[in-house]
């Protein structure tokens, strides 16, 4: 039994939190297909529960509804189907035998929505046979289906997906998101997902949740505000240190980022000839970058800056000495290497894409995407400082914990988004916040700007587009204070 669970049961609210999941899940179908026969299917455990509680409200408002269970286990799943039974409906058991598999086609054929109930949290892989076949009548059937807490089959802590689960058009999430909501390919199961609190006392979905997701005005409330006579002195002066010959678009992108993300002034500092994208940029060439660096008296060193962005081989000896300032530092890209493990502080923020994530923890890519959340656990305890693993959506992890943001837009798999996020954080740094605060206001404005963008673009867009409408994503989201 899991550690919420057990809580509930305690304080003798696992009743009361099942008969809250099933009211929502009843008030979801209700709101979403208001007419027609809801044909609920009920297993074993505590999400059987949920549907038979569920079963309970829609017939309360007036539904047509059947119900087929497996045999409940679950003492509460026991108790609402008596309760079910005493409020006159009836159930039927859910075989999988040929005859019962008939049965369930038949009855999924008059069915104008699905409750798929059948297996929760507590479902591990594989799924059993038995079961299997029943999923495959549900998907075969081609009903909208809305699931409870997660579709079937689906590992709640797991964001691949193994087997064939059901596919859900809603699904009502109870009491905290799960690694399967929240990444593809597991979500795009889940169609459209609402979070439900099951009104428990504050904070104690947490202890369900495999990861938070801020409200916009959770992350609006970390946005800098600046007096009416700041200047560009004191809105941050942010240097981005990258560039090669044949990756100069880099930094002048992530130069861009962080003017558009509020940057007072912005450097950038490269061996080869960087583009100036921006007038408003200033652009050093040195042809011996780690001396110039080496040179910087403590005087003259920036607010924040953001390393790595094709720069080359050089970028992990150059990550180590700018580290040794102990500034506000973004590491991405080319900086991102096994050989500077422990060397983060708690200014600094690492931006690895799922590629480079890999490389960082000597795994590979589909580790990684797998359970995004513990690789940037993982990350964070190697690397030190914050880590935001990149990706539809961003993960930021930090010592106090792991927070998933909002996605963007898809059109943003295209070259030089992470850039533009790079010199985003830099200049969220630069303006002050602390490393944590950057980095999940810098992703926050970064997707935002990327929806708005996209909504234009579509998937044309490019990480100029997004540069440009970061001040809209700005107005937008401190709106939300
Ligand atoms: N926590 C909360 O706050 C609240 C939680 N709530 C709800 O509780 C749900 C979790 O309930 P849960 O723990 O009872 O597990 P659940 O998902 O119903 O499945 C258990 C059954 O699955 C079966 N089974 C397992 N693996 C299988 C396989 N491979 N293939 C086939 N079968 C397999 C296994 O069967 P058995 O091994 O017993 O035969 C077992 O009996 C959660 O998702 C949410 O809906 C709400 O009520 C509100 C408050
Ligand atoms: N499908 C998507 N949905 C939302 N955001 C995305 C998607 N694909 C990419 N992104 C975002 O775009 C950025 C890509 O970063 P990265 O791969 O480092 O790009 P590059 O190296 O080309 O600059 C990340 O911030 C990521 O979150």
């Amino acid at each position: 039994m899991r550690a919420l669970d057990l809580r509930l049961e305690r304080a003798g609210l696992l009743e009361l939190a099942m008969e809250e999941a099933g009211r929502a899940v009843a008030d979801t179908v209700h709101a979403a297909f208001p007419a027609g026969r809801v044909l609920l299917l009920a297993g074993s455990g505590a999400n059987g529960g949920d549907a038979y509680v569920a079963a309970r409200h829609l017939h309360a408002l007036g539904r047509a509804v059947e119900v087929r269970g497996l045999n409940a286990r679950h003492p509460l799943a026991r108790t609402n189907r008596r309760r079910l039974l005493a409020a006159g409906v009836r159930t039927t058991p859910l075989a999988a035998s040929p005859a019962g598999l008939a049965a369930l086609r038949r009855a999924l054929g008059g069915a104008a929505v699905v409750v798929d109930g059948l297996l929760g949290t507590g479902f591990t892989p594989p799924l059993r046979p038995a079961l299997a076949g029943v999923v495959a009548a549900v998907n075969a059937a081609g009903r909208p289906v809305v699931a409870i807490d997660l579709p079937s089959g689906l590992d709640a802590e797991m964001a691949e997906v193994s087997g064939d689960p059901l596919r859900a058009d809603h699904t009502v999430a109870l009491c905290g998101w799960k690694t399967a909501l929240l990444f593809g390919p597991a979500a795009h199961l889940a169609g459209q997902v609402r979070l439900d609190g099951l009104r428990l006392p504050p904070g104690w979905a947490l202890a369900e949740a495999t990861a938070t997701r801020p409200a916009d005005a959770e992350v609006a409330a970390r946005l800098p505000v600046r007096a009416a006579d700041a200047h560009k002195g004191t809105a941050g002066r942010v240097w981005i240190v990258g560039g090669h010959p044949g990756t100069v678009g880099a930094p002048a992108l992530a130069g861009v980022g962080a003017l558009r993300a509020g940057a007072g002034l912005v450097t950038v500092h490269s061996a080869a000839e960087v583009p100036l994208v921006m007038p408003e940029l200033m652009v050093r060439r040195h042809a011996d970058l780690a001396g110039a660096l080496a040179d910087t008296l403590p005087d003259a060193r920036p607010d924040a800056l953001a390393l790595g962005m094709g720069l080359g081989p050089d970028a992990p000896a150059l990550a180590r000495l700018v580290l040794g300032w102990r500034i506000p530092t973004v590491l991405d890209a080319d900086a991102l290497q096994p050989e500077l493990t422990g060397a983060g502080h708690d200014a600094c923020v690492w931006t690895p894409h799922p590629g480079e994530a890999a490389r960082l923890l000597g795994t590979r890519t589909p580790e990684i995407t797998r359970d995004p959340l513990e690789a940037a656990r993982a990350l964070q305890a190697r690397y030190g400082g914050v880590v935001v693993l990149k990706g539809g959506p961003s993960v930021v992890a930090h010592p106090g914990g792991v927070q998933v943001a909002r996605p963007g837009h898809p059109g943003m798999a295209s070259a030089g988004m992470g850039d533009t996020l790079s010199g985003v954080i830099a200049a969220l740094l630069g303006q002050g916040l602390d490393a944590a605060g950057a980095a999940l206001a810098g992703v926050s404005l970064h997707a935002r700007a990327g929806q708005l963008a996209g909504a234009q673009h579509g998937y044309g867009l490019s990480a100029t587009d997004v540069s440009v409408a970061l001040g809209a994503a700005w107005l937008d989201l401190s709106s939300r204070r």
